[in-house]
């Protein structure tokens, strides 16, 4: 399967303003903000994605987590996400089998634990697993080692169908720390691969993302397992290079997926209800270049106005539906996989700001406390993020 997935593939539930569309005089569609989703209601149930390339130790994780303490009752979902495609498959299979379908064979596991292995039925199957609900608090989804986490994700956070009975709560990466930098590696320098990537129409701009690299973008938690298998020294580069991909997420090392807790690394890591300012202060920490094909940039400015807020959600509409500079300012390509920022607002306000591809969320909480940083933040992970012309064109936009 070609895991090198491009913009054109996105599903279209995904896409920007698929559900509204506003069209003003000139017959110009405007843009509307994704709605947020209201505070969580007691009621859903968590979802942790557990991804990572194959081999990397995802069941060794799920098996670790069913045999701890932690007085859940969890469902585990063993499911084959292929790419976009497949799941437009699994959508329409799901409507047309959705009256006629049998129920999710369950299997009893210790702690209280169900396991339903579900191949090639996507969200079929998670659908008919809520229908269940009682039966468990907590799904764990262990994806394929071929999955692209940014096309899954969004099905779960913002769709509502789904979205009314479960909620996203993180996603979580295992790498395998002996193989992780071959894999980073293997787009590069891959000359024939990039032309038959061209002619295949994809626009592509330096060296080809990997899916190692869509997975570790796209994680909340990093998991560098299999940690006996390399040397301190070997272990800090590969250490390094996934903190250069992605700043914003936590990273651990473990052997045998065995996490020190689960709590905050596994379960309930809230990493798309909440953007704290601990997360991004470790973003804005400094970054190398060791990658060449994602990195991790913070942007920070000063507290905004109201009318200022337009402004900022103008620039992101552009950079992320657009995929281009307002005022047509002149740059590279890039490509934007994850965005968080926290943004104090002049009236004492704070707008948290989440962001998976081209879809975002917006909310406004209480003001920051003393302790917290009253600088604005944006982070942005993807390719060409960190060109100097994303930023001063933020800052051009706020100053317009
Ligand atoms: N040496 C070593 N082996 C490990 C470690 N963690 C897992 N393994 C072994 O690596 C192999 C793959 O682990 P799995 O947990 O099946 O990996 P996975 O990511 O679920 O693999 P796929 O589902 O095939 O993508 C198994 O034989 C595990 O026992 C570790 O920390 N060190
Ligand atoms: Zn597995």
């Amino acid at each position: 399967m070609d895991a090198n997935l491009s913009d054109d593939e996105v599903p279209s539930l995904v896409q920007p303003g698929a559900n509204a569309k506003v069209v003003n005089d000139q017959g110009e569609e405007i843009p509307e903000l994704v709605t947020s989703a209201d505070d969580t209601p007691q009621s859903k149930v968590p979802i942790t994605i557990v991804t990572g390339y194959l081999g990397a130790g995802k069941t060794t994780l799920l098996n670790y987590i069913l045999t701890e303490q932690h007085g859940k009752k969890i469902a585990v979902i063993l499911n084959e996400f292929g790419d976009s495609i497949d799941i437009e498959k699994q959508l329409t299979v799901s409507d047309a089998d959705s009256t006629s379908a049998s129920p999710v064979p369950f299997v009893p596991l210790a702690n209280g634990c169900i396991c339903c292995s579900v191949k090639d039925v996507g969200v079929a199957a998670i659908e008919n697993l809520m229908e269940q609900s009682g039966l468990f608090d907590y799904i764990l989804l262990e994806t394929t080692g071929l999955a692209d986490p940014g096309n899954i994700a969004p099905m779960f956070w913002l769709d509502d169908g789904l979205g009314s009975s479960i909620f996203l709560d993180g996603i979580v990466t295992l790498v395998d720390a002996k193989n992780v930098l071959k894999s980073l590696d293997e787009g590069y320098g891959d000359e024939e691969k990039m032309e038959k990537r061209k002619n295949e129409g994809h626009d592509e701009h330096g060296p080809l993302l990997t899916t190692a690299h869509l997975q570790i973008s796209h994680a909340d938690v990093i998991l560098i397992n299999k940690t006996d298998l390399v040397s301190d020294e070997e272990l800090e580069k590969v250490i390094s290079r996934v903190q250069s991909i992605n700043g914003l997420a936590k990273i651990k090392t473990t052997t045998k997926s065995q996490v020190p807790q689960l709590e905050g690394l596994v379960l309930d890591l809230h990493a798309y209800d909440e953007v704290t300012d601990a997360d991004l202060q470790f973003a804005s920490k400094g970054h190398s270049h060791l990658d060449p094909t994602i990195t991790t940039t913070t942007i920070t400015f000063s507290s905004l106005s109201r009318s200022q807020v337009d402004k900022f959600d103008l620039f992101l509409r552009t950079i992320l539906w657009e995929e281009t500079l307002p005022n047509n300012t002149p740059h590279s390509p890039f490509e934007i996989h994850r965005l968080k920022a926290r943004i104090p607002l002049q009236d004492g306000k704070m707008l948290l700001i989440q962001g998976v591809r081209n879809i975002y969320d917006t909310n406004e909480s209480k003001a920051p406390t003393d302790a917290e940083s009253q600088e604005a933040k944006l982070v942005l992970i993807g390719r060409g993020v960190d060109q100097p012309a994303v930023r001063e064109s933020l800052l051009a936009t706020l100053e317009s």
